[in-house]
């Protein structure tokens, strides 16, 4: 996920450093050190914590030195929270941020929730620098965030899985993968931008003008979720992400 963010934050004016022991790519103009050592003698005014939400406790204790006077922390690991990772840091300022997948292409969801100590301009510039990725919506807690995450940060996963399923189904009916893969993604990508749309009727009101009374859209509604099942899939869904999101407070 730090790969995607750094994609669409490399096009900004910082010089950004990262750390990575296993030395992943990095786009061009930005520094990577596989050791902290080479950056001993170094203050940055924002750290990104990137890593798993497990090995924070391990990774982020060595970096509260290297945070400048006014800087802040930004966190993107699902659940784990500000407080804790304020303390970790030497009590820093810190501030969440819940993104997706699509930051990789500036298509991204992004919440925000600022945590202790974090001020008014550590906040906008957490908003301005998730911005470059896609859209944010800052949240008052992180009950919401980890709410955030269960809808959206895992959310691709969700609809990469339902495509992923559709295209099987596809397949099923005779198409070889790449006509699959084009009629589903096609349809996918044609439906949610015509659901986008400025003014757009409400979802209920869209699927409706596809379905003719008697006709096939109806016959496969009523197969996909006739019985409600999909929704409660979907609610379990969601419930599921948001309970493993406080797992790793
Ligand atoms: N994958 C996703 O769609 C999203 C992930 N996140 C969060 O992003 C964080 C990373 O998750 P992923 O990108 O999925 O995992 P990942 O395994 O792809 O990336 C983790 C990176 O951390 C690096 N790393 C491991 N040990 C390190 C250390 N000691 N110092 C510095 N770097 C180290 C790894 O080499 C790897 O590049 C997690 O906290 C996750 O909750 C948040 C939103 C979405
Ligand atoms: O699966 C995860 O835990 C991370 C957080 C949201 C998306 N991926």
């Amino acid at each position: 996920m730090g790969s995607a963010l750094l994609s669409q934050w490399v096009e900004g004016p910082e010089a950004i450093t990262v750390v990575d022991p296993a030395g992943s790519d990095v786009p061009d103009g930005v520094t990577l050190v596989t050791d902290r050592a080479a950056i001993a003698d170094r203050n940055f005014d924002l750290i990104v914590a990137a890593v798993k939400p497990q090995l924070i406790d391990d990774v982020l204790p060595d970096y509260a030195a290297h945070l400048a006077p006014e800087g802040y922390v930004l966190s993107i690991a699902a659940g784990y929270s500000a407080s804790r990772l304020s303390k970790v840091m030497g009590n820093a300022p810190v501030i969440r941020t819940m993104p997706n997948l699509p930051a990789a292409i500036g298509r991204g969801v992004s919440g925000i929730c600022p945590g202790p100590l974090a001020t008014a301009a550590h906040t906008e510039h957490a908003e301005d620098f998730m911005r470059r990725a896609g859209t944010t919506i800052t949240v008052d807690s992180e009950e919401k965030l980890d709410r955030v995450t269960a809808v959206a940060g895992s959310g691709p996963g969700y609809v990469f899985e339902i495509a992923r399923a559709y295209a099987e189904a596809a397949m099923a009916q005779g198409f070889d993968e790449d006509e699959a893969r084009k009629m589903v993604l096609g349809t996918i990508g044609g439906a949610v931008a015509m659901a986008g749309e400025p003014g757009a009727p409400s979802l209920e009101e869209l699927r409706n003008s596809v379905t003719s009374k008697g006709g096939t859209t109806a016959a496969g509604l009523a197969a996909l979720n006739g019985d409600g099942g999909l929704t409660t899939r979907l609610h379990d869904t969601l419930q599921a992400a948001y309970e493993r999101a406080v797992e790793l407070r």
